[in-house]
């Protein structure tokens, strides 16, 4: 029916929806509308709704259809649907973003291509001066993305010990417009006390952004949001699509105004993740419970497994981490990501390539066992001088555990250890080595 203005409502709306603006005043593209997670109803448990959705397929797909197109047809020169061109805005996609929403607590989620598209898209809130803090044990891409910004843009980044929060305190400043997160570590494990930091930033300076990377735990063992951060990412490659089948990265918040700057970018730049990718993800997030808990529970043997033959095992689940208490006072779980010491780089290496089960492979969060030396793999991109300031161990070996049967996974491990020589077999037994023990009390 048409209106006194001769337009249709629907026309109306679109029009709307087409007089969003951008950060500097410029009409924006039709976008997805910001997620309404629950829609007033009742919150089942987690593992519930990781696969609990509510599509409204005109045939009644169970499961989302992949909107496999780049355009989408308009009513009018106007516009009139809401959506034009999926760099803008994908109907699969959106999907994904509001059943993310739900699972991470946010007001809005935005699904991009790659956990490092999302950590930029995150970064270009900063300009030329704004002071950045964050960890001295960070993801190497992170690293590297960061001193580009540093050598490149003018943003001034401190890394700082933040298992410290008091070291974060000291640095904090008016000027602090970013404090970049990550717990645990990787691949160092250590924690970090996001409530008590988030609290200090935020004291400091109302303004600053306090950004969790929450790749290592997943939405189901933290929430960040929850705690303080305003921002909250993660690589969808590892926990959330599990798989290791495809490349992704979320960024979630709950300010309405923060969610369009990012999204400004998202749309400016091209990063929205795919529909392919998108349906992916979303099929990968409905059995990230199952898998965390198993995950976990071999992650849990595997740690006390080489702990109880001689070797410091870095591993929130266990009682000996110098940060048991903090880490469970924040999280459901302590994840399936560990790593420890042999005390000497060719002994790693021979550990590494005897392991068989084990994938000698970067990443994590899949369902398939990786074993890696990350100075050499995932955190190369750290220079080797910048290596050693921080005490990456070189020998360090991580574990990034998988679901498939423990005693599978712990019988290789066993092996590759005795084949590798890293243990002394007695008659009750075997031990670390004297050597690995010796290494592992001086680096403590
Ligand atoms: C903690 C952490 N954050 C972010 C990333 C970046 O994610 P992506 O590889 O999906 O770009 C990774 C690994 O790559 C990571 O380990
Ligand atoms: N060559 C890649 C290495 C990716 S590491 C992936 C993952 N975050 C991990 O910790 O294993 C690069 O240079 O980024």
């Amino acid at each position: 029916m048409a209106t006194p203005n001769g337009s249709s409502p629907a026309t109306q709306a679109a029009n709307k929806i087409l007089a969003r603006v951008d950060v500097d005043g410029h009409a924006l593209p039709p976008s997805p509308a910001p997620s309404s997670p629950l829609s007033g109803r009742k919150r089942y448990a987690l593992a519930t709704e990781l696969v609990y959705t509510e599509t409204k397929d005109q045939y009644g797909a169970s499961s989302v259809p992949i909107y496999q197109s780049a355009t989408f047809k308009q009513t009018s020169s106007n516009g009139g649907s809401e959506y034009d061109y999926t760099r803008s805005g994908n109907p699969t996609r959106t999907h994904l973003e509001r059943h993310l929403a739900k699972i991470m607590n946010a007001a809005r989620v935005l699904a991009v291509s790659s956990g490092m598209g999302a950590l930029d898209v995150i970064t270009r809130l900063l300009k030329p001066g704004d002071e950045v803090i964050t960890g001295d044990d960070l993801y190497g891409g992170t690293h590297r993305l960061l001193t580009y910004l540093k050598n490149n843009q003018g943003v001034v980044v401190h890394h700082v010990d933040t298992t410290n929060a008091d070291n974060v305190k000291r640095v904090i400043s008016d000027k602090t417009t970013m404090v970049l997160l990550e717990t645990p570590t990787n691949p160092l494990i250590k924690i970090v006390d996001i409530p008590t930091i988030a609290a200090a930033t935020h004291d400091a300076n109302p303004k600053a952004l306090v950004v969790v990377d929450n790749t290592m735990l997943s939405p189901m063992l933290f929430n960040p949001l929850d705690v303080g951060a305003d921002i909250v990412y993660e690589s969808g490659t590892k926990y959330l699509s599990g798989h290791h089948d495809i490349m992704a990265g979320v960024i979630a918040c709950n300010d309405p105004e923060l969610g369009d700057k990012m999204y400004f970018t998202i749309n400016a730049t091209g990063c929205g993740l795919s529909p392919n990718d998108s349906f992916l993800l979303m099929r990968g997030v409905k059995t990230l419970a199952i898998r965390m808990e198993k995950q976990q529970a071999n992650a849990q043997r595997i740690a006390e497994f080489l702990e109880s033959h001689g070797f410091r095992v870095r591993y929130p689940g266990l009682k000996s981490h110098p940060q048991y208490d903090l880490h469970w006072s924040m999280a459901r779980g302590a994840g399936a990501v560990l790593s420890f010491e042999t005390g000497d780089v060719a002994l790693s290496e021979r550990i590494v390539e005897s392991a068989r089960l084990w994938g000698i492979s970067v990443s994590f969060g899949c369902v398939n066992s990786l074993i890696s030396m990350p100075c050499r793999m995932s955190h190369a991109s750290i220079d080797a001088k910048t290596r050693q300031e921080r005490q990456m161990p070189e020998d360090l070996i991580r574990l990034c555990v998988g679901i498939e049967d423990g005693d599978d996974l712990i019988e290789d491990l066993s092996r590759a250890l005795v084949q590798a020589g890293a243990v002394t077999i007695t008659l009750d037994g075997f031990h670390a080595t004297d050597a690995v023990i010796d290494s592992e009390d001086a680096s403590a």
